[in-house]
């Protein structure tokens, strides 16, 4: 029993693609839309850059704050024993100790001295192709408006930097009572200090179904939070219409603990896709999609997908703001050829997203500016901030590395979303560290993958409808996209061909941004480097010009003979084909 599963309908995937993703601004098919095509460019950049692709973090030092490691591996004396006989009986990759550790090289975090040699300062720990200037990550303070524990808190551990790319997130085998309380703790921290109104107290005690064991009062308050955000919305969107807000009911939620209720859940979604498109046969050694995981994880729970939508939204809304903030920032302090293309990337990536309200509107949180506001949006950041500490408690490597950087991911975010200010207000923004842009850009490859992911199982939940092999259709379906996809490799340098949005249903009104400045000048470098390379292909035109002339002045010469026979023979006499001078077309340089 999900904490929002009580709105599930069992049968049927209620997301109706025309439908808005509630407390966002666009609809399903929107983003989508968006999706289908954005996908390809935030992998690229995920995946292609060395900037984005290393993560530094504290994986193994860090003891949990909450409980004792070894409760958290398992509660249950006799579950310990049985899975440790099971363990034996399994081959070794099967394991999920095994299935749960990092791959690929680490390198750990250099000394002062170390981190003034730009050039190397990994001393090329995780591979000689790595331009290690933009992996890593100089010492900086921390800020009070972060919403999660930046990894370079302890001054004492740095943390080592792994390979994302090197390591997926996918079924790890981590599961039972571990993995609950740490879900546990997770939905326990959606319970804010707002008292609720006993109208509602009374409605959790009687109206929701029981639920599982250790789930009980934390999920039912969240799963009461999430039916809130409806009446939030209704509330909203009757506002706007001149509705008077007495006929409506009175407002005893607020929609900000629903949307962390949403971020939290969406993320959980997130996991449960990767680890079902992911998943270890383990009966024939095979990884693939495993559709009765999907099933039971997120088609039986519309909700669940929903927010997996709505945190979509959310970051791609976020990044969407970064748009001018990247400007100035310095990727690889060693290298600026790299550094160049990462923030060409990023801008690029930026500039594609819908700006101003369309997918996602912030605006309309934390405006209670009363003390009663202030502190909501304090018990926001620092519950936030405890998700990113519970995820020291996760027990299998592979897992904590994600979550924390889904954690820090969706931190980021929100810094962006509600500490940036708008850009006519003058605010002082945030510095963003590079643990937090990698953060939030791995995070909206994970979740934009996992669409694709739901996306796939969709078309495999048709064929098995229509007695076909889903596995043979949904390997099908794949060949024939890769075959028609865009070359990943050529988009680091290719940004001139980005889609264009303006298709998108309903996208195209109140583009009211004040939130995102329009684009900056370009600096004089890269003016002057503009002109230059016009200049340049001009004088090469010329140049081309002049080796061609013999052969066009011979061509003119027998034109104009054939126009002097016509005349000698008293025909009409042809047109003339050829013009003394005319300026070059733009598509010829
Ligand atoms: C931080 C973290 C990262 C993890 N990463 C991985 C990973 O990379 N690979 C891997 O194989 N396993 C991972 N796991 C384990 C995985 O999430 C599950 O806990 C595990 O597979 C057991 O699943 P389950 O079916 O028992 O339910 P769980 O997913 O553990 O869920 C517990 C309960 O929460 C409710 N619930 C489930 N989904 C949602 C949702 N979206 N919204 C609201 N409520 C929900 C349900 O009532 C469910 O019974 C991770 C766990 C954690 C805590």
């Amino acid at each position: 029993q999900s904490p929002s599963s009580s709105h599930a309908s069992p049968d049927v995937c209620a997301l109706n693609p025309k439908a808005k993703v509630s407390d966002a601004c666009a609809s399903y098919a929107d983003l989508d839309a968006l999706n289908t095509k954005l996908h390809p460019y935030v992998r690229n950049l995920a995946n292609n850059t060395d900037f984005f692709s290393y993560y530094r973090l504290n994986l193994y030092n860090k003891k949990c704050p909450f409980w004792s490691d070894e409760n958290g591996l398992c509660g249950n004396i006799a579950c310990a024993v049985t899975t440790l006989e099971h363990e034996e009986d399994i081959p070794a990759i099967w394991r999920a100790e095994e299935l749960s550790k990092l791959e690929g090289p680490k390198a750990q975090h250099p000394g002062r001295k170390q981190q003034r040699e730009r050039q190397r300062p990994l001393l090329g720990e995780l591979g000689e192709g790595v331009g290690e200037s933009c992996v890593v990550e100089y010492d900086d303070e921390c800020d009070e408006r972060d919403y999660c524990v930046p990894e370079d808190e302890s001054a004492s551990a740095k943390g080592d930097y792994v390979s994302l790319a090197e390591n997926p997130e996918r079924f790890t085998g981590y599961a039972g009572e571990g993995a609950h309380q740490v879900w546990e703790a997770i939905y326990r921290e959606n319970c804010f200090s707002r008292p609720s109104p006993p109208s509602e107290k009374s409605q959790a005690a009687g109206g929701l179904q029981a639920p599982l064991p250790g789930f009980s009062q934390n999920q039912a308050q969240a799963a009461m939070d999430f039916r809130q955000v409806m009446k939030a919305h209704d509330r909203q969107q009757a506002r706007k219409s001149g509705v008077i807000e007495e006929a409506l009911e009175p407002e005893d939620e607020c929609l900000e603990k629903r949307v962390f209720y949403r971020v939290i859940s969406g993320m959980h979604a997130a996991i449960s896709t990767h680890l079902c498109a992911d998943y270890l046969n383990q009966t024939t050694g095979q990884w693939g999609p495993n559709l009765q995981c999907y099933k039971e994880r997120l088609h039986s729970h519309p909700e669940r997908i929903s927010n997996l939508y709505f945190n979509y939204a959310f970051v791609l809304r976020a990044v969407g703001k970064l748009r001018d903030y990247v400007h100035d920032y310095t990727f690889c302090t060693g290298d600026p050829a790299q550094d160049g293309k990462t923030k060409q990337m990023i801008r690029t990536l930026a500039s594609a997203i819908p700006s101003g309200p369309k997918i996602f509107d912030e605006r309309v949180m934390f405006q209670d500016h009363t003390e009663d506001g202030i502190s909501l949006k304090e018990d926001f950041r620092n519950r936030f901030r405890n998700v990113s500490r519970i995820m020291d408690c996760v027990g299998c490597d592979k897992c904590r590395l994600w979550g924390k950087v889904q954690t820090n991911g969706f931190g980021t975010a929100l810094k962006v979303l509600f500490e940036f200010g708008n850009a006519d207000e003058g605010v002082e923004r945030p510095l963003l560290r590079r643990t937090e842009l990698v953060a939030l850009i791995n995070t909206l490859d994970k979740i934009s993958s996992a669409l694709k992911a739901v996306e796939d199982f969709r078309a495999m939940m048709e064929a098995e409808l229509e007695g076909k092999d889903p596995h043979a259709t949904l390997e099908a379906s794949k060949a024939s996209a890769a075959a028609a996809a865009t070359d990943p490799s050529r988009l680091i340098n290719d940004t001139d061909d980005f889609p264009d949005f303006s298709d998108l249903d309903g996208l195209e009104e109140e583009d009211a941004d004040t939130s995102t400045p329009p684009p900056q000048r370009p600096s004089i470098s890269d003016q002057f480097w503009h002109e230059f390379e016009i200049v340049f292909r001009t004088f090469r035109w010329v140049l081309r010009s002049w080796a061609q002339l013999p052969k066009k002045l011979a061509a003119v010469l027998g034109l104009e003979m054939n126009r002097l026979w016509d005349f000698w023979l008293g025909k009409p006499v042809r047109e003339r084909m050829w013009r003394l001078w005319r300026a070059p077309g733009r598509e010829e340089l």
